[in-house]
């Protein structure tokens, strides 16, 4: 337990789903042992109420309504389980049969699949059952049949998505068999997606088996489930209502408890999820800047940790002055992006972020500072314009978002404040663009987009994650000649992350090297340029900056 308190994974839903979990276990080792006689013994005292001796009171046939609900735990339990066993087994089996085969068979298979799925599997089953005669064995395997097409169907789909990754590709492309490639790479990736829906299947087959029980199709006496206390005690329902609680309540908590431990697994089961974001101390929206303190921007001790695992920034402080440019470099994975989400408040949920100050402007990064000034005061422009946009809306609904819902806008008056700043940003038929989809516009275009939301939002600060990494150099010039326009023109503060230290140079007022989570160097742009430097690491980063000589050696091969 502790092993899981650490790992942020004994959450409510994980504490609750085990605790209902054993209590159902427990009754249903021990009810049938120690409760077989007032479940099973007929007697006088046949459709007695609740008393403190019969619980929910007692049966046609005066035998105990509770330990009867409480017997019929085992044989209902080990029912589903049974039935869930099999759609699932049944269900990843031909999902990734039909993935695995040839286009034909694949296409064939996946419309089979849909069209089962079309049918109501309490139907399917229930035909299923009609042909197997009525008892336990049929009707697990009708319901467990039954289950496997939506299951099979959902495991294909998912292992269509995952192998058009690169490294199902790579791994194609490398000899690996399709056996193998199921196992190590496709299906260690459907986990979490499957858990949750075998959960739901055990729900979903725990009610259907009552249901067949409940019908007479499903388990026949002198054995009885959930379904058939259910049926039996339809004929008391207004004389004795109390004897359908058993029952219902049972199949209400085993939901219930499978629902939770399912959620709490799938969880465990995704590496980037199960860990909660802790931000110290959830303090105020708002700080008070003390008298003197000018700087726009002001961290100090900031430390990101994954909870109960490495330190991934280990005190950043650094202040950004209004209007002031302050570039970050370091090597890949120095924590320059996780420092400049911390400072946007936007760090990723599942790291611990604690700082003994982190503000922008009064705005208190460690508590919830007002999302209408967030919008307004801060600017984000992405590495890859590409994922920037969501695919499935307008250009024009996306750009216009911030002034629409932070500054009150109208929707007309939104466009035309868009266009003219696309115009500026030189996007030609500005009109136009606003009316079409992201992929239809190049990334430089997408990232000048960007450029323009804040022309028009005039934020105080804008936070630049490498803007111009993913673009090729010729739209890189133009871009950055756009940052420097916003800010000679708006006078905006920039954290401005880059790997190149030519750009830095260019545009800012101020450098700082990160590595290893630490600011290792402060610099001058003039400092850099005369290689003035003195942390070796710097050193190491202006020496692998690749210098084209240009003089006619080649000459002397000619
Ligand atoms: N959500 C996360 N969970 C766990 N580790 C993370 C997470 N996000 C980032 N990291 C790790 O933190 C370290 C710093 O990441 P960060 O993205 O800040 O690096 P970076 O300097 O911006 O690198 P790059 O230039 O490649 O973007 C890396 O080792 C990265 O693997």
């Amino acid at each position: 337990m502790t092993k899981l308190a650490r790992r942020g994974l004994w959450t409510p839903s994980m504490a609750g789903g085990l605790l209902l979990g054993l209590g159902l276990l427990v009754a249903a080792i021990l009810a049938p042992v120690l409760l077989a006689e007032p479940a099973e013994q007929l007697t006088d005292a046949a459709g007695q109420p609740p008393s403190a001796e019969h619980w929910l009171g007692t049966d046609n046939l005066g035998r105990d309504n509770l330990a009867r609900a409480l017997v019929a735990t085992r044989l209902t339990l080990l029912m589903t389980a049974g039935a869930t066993a099999i759609a699932v087994v049944g269900g990843i089996v031909v999902g990734v049969g039909v993935w695995l085969s040839g286009p034909r068979v694949r296409k064939v298979g996946l419309r089979l699949l849909e069209t089962a799925v079309a049918y109501p599997s309490l139907i399917f089953a229930l035909v299923i059952a009609a042909i197997l005669r009525p008892g336990v064995v049929s009707s697990v395997v009708a319901i467990g049949v039954a289950g496997i097409p939506s299951f099979a169907r959902l495991t294909a789909n998912l292992a269509a998505k995952i192998s058009t990754t690169d490294y199902v590709t790579t791994a194609r492309l490398l000899g690996v068999s399709p056996r193998a490639v199921a196992l190590r790479h496709v299906l260690p990736n459907m986990a979490e997606p499957l858990l949750i829906l075998a959960t739901t299947v055990f729900s979903l087959s725990l009610v259907e088996l009552s249901a067949l029980s409940f019908i007479g199709l499903g388990v026949q006496s002198p054995d009885y489930d959930f379904g058939l206390l259910l049926n039996e005690s339809l004929t008391q329902i207004y004389t004795q209502p109390t004897s359908v609680l058993g029952p219902s309540v049972m199949i209400v908590l085993t939901g219930v408890a499978v629902m939770l431990l399912g959620d709490a697994l799938a969880a465990r089961a995704n590496p980037r999820q199960g860990r909660r974001a802790v931000r110290n101390p959830a303090g105020p929206p708002v700080v008070e800047i003390p008298d003197g303190d000018t700087a726009l921007v002001r961290v100090e001790d900031l430390r990101v940790r994954v909870p109960g695992g490495a330190e991934l920034v280990k005190g950043v402080s650094l202040t950004i002055e209004p209007g002031e440019v302050v570039g970050l470099v370091g090597e890949s994975g120095s924590g320059k992006s996780l420092t400049a989400m911390s400072v946007a408040g936007l760090p990723p949920a599942e790291l611990e972020v604690r700082a003994d100050v982190l503000r922008v402007d009064d705005l208190n990064m460690l508590g919830h500072p007002d999302r209408g000034r967030l919008g307004r005061e801060i600017s984000i422009i992405y590495q890859d314009p590409g994922t920037t946009f969501n695919p499935s809306l307008r250009m024009g609904v996306q750009l216009t978002e911030v002034l629409r819902t932070h500054l009150g806008v109208g929707r007309g008056r939104a466009n035309k404040l868009i266009a003219d700043a696309l115009a500026q940003v030189n996007i030609s038929e500005p009109e136009r663009r606003l009316r079409q989809h992201p992929h239809k516009l190049s990334g430089g275009m997408r990232q000048r987009g960007m450029i323009a939301t804040t022309l028009v939002t005039t934020p105080k600060l804008i936070v630049a994650d490498e803007p111009t990494t993913a673009l090729d150099v010729t739209v890189q010039h133009e871009v950055l000649r756009q940052f420097r326009r916003i800010h000679r023109e708006q006078g905006a503060a920039m954290l401005f992350i880059s790997h190149d230290l030519g750009v830095v140079q260019e545009l800012c007022d101020r450098i700082l090297v990160m590595r290893h989570g630490e600011i290792v160097e402060q610099l001058t742009p003039g400092q850099l340029r005369e290689g003035d430097v003195h942390h070796p690491y710097t050193q190491a980063l202006m020496d692998a900056v690749l210098v084209v000589d240009t003089s006619p050696v080649r000459q002397e091969f000619s």
